[in-house]
């Protein structure tokens, strides 16, 4: 997968992205990322990218035309074409299952902006689709895009071994909250290891940790409960006597 970012800050992102599985993923030609630095395409000795907001107000608004010409050179640069994703709190809340869709795709162009916002010019005329990480506001959108990039890099064929488990992570098998992990010592002043686990009947371990998710996602996300398609087995379990 190609990544094209378009920010003041490209190398912030490139830097979160270089390391762990992500960084691997670069290093193996699985995942590519570039930067495109609207301030390279400003005119003028100031190069100036941003500028005062039209009716006042506090902070600067980005211009249209250097983010414009920043996103040209992008898309130029590799004949895949690649949809354009705006990262904002005014956005659609990202989801494990947009991730999913967001890693089946051979380009993602993701633009991070800065200031009070982007001129809606910009934004009305070559964004795409507008993503949120959550309802919050940080300084830039590059954190943002630097969480996409790992979801997304994450779930490419060949990123993670079976020891990284991304199959095994909850939300991407089934929309539940993970189990619970343990490993060495068996033994500990914080408490043993649940004895099915050190059983070795992967049967009954593999059924101790659905139940153990979904107890865990009734007990603190029931919201997501509702979406996640139980069998008969599970909904017993659940209406079972509390937690052994
Ligand atoms: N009006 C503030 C707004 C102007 C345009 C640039 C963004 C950058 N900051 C972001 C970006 C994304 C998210 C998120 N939740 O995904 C939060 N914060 C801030």
């Amino acid at each position: 997968m190609r990544i094209d970012l378009i920010s003041l800050f490209p190398e912030f992102v490139a830097q979160c992205a270089g390391f762990g599985v992500v960084g691997r993923a670069q290093e193996r030609g699985l995942l590519s990322i570039h930067g495109w630095n609207p301030r390279d395409y400003a005119e003028g000795n100031y190069r100036r990218v941003d500028d005062r907001p039209f009716g006042g107000g506090p902070g600067m608004v980005m211009m249209i035309d250097p983010l414009r010409a920043a996103i040209r050179a992008a898309r130029a640069a590799d004949p895949a074409p690649a949809r354009l994703i705006y990262l904002s709190p005014q956005g659609r809340p990202l989801t494990q299952s947009i991730v999913r869709e967001l890693a089946g795709r051979e380009r993602l162009l993701l633009l991070c902006g800065r200031y009070e916002g982007v001129d809606e010019r910009l934004v009305a005329g070559e964004v795409d689709e507008e993503l949120s990480i959550g309802d919050y506001v940080l300084s830039g959108g590059e954190l943002a895009a630097a969480v996409v990039i790992d979801a997304v890099a994450r779930l490419q064929d060949g990123v993670l071994n079976d020891a990284d488990s991304a199959a095994q992570d909850s939300f991407e098998a089934d929309g539940l909250l993970d189990c619970p992990h343990y490993t060495r010592p068996v033994e500990h002043a914080l408490g043993a290891v649940p004895e099915v686990l050190l059983s070795g009947n992967h049967a009954e371990i593999a059924r101790w940790r659905r139940r153990q998710s979904l107890l865990r996602t009734r007990e603190r996300r029931p919201d997501l409960l509702a979406a996640a398609g139980l069998g008969p087995e599970e909904r017993r379990w659940l209406d079972a006597q509390p937690d052994d």
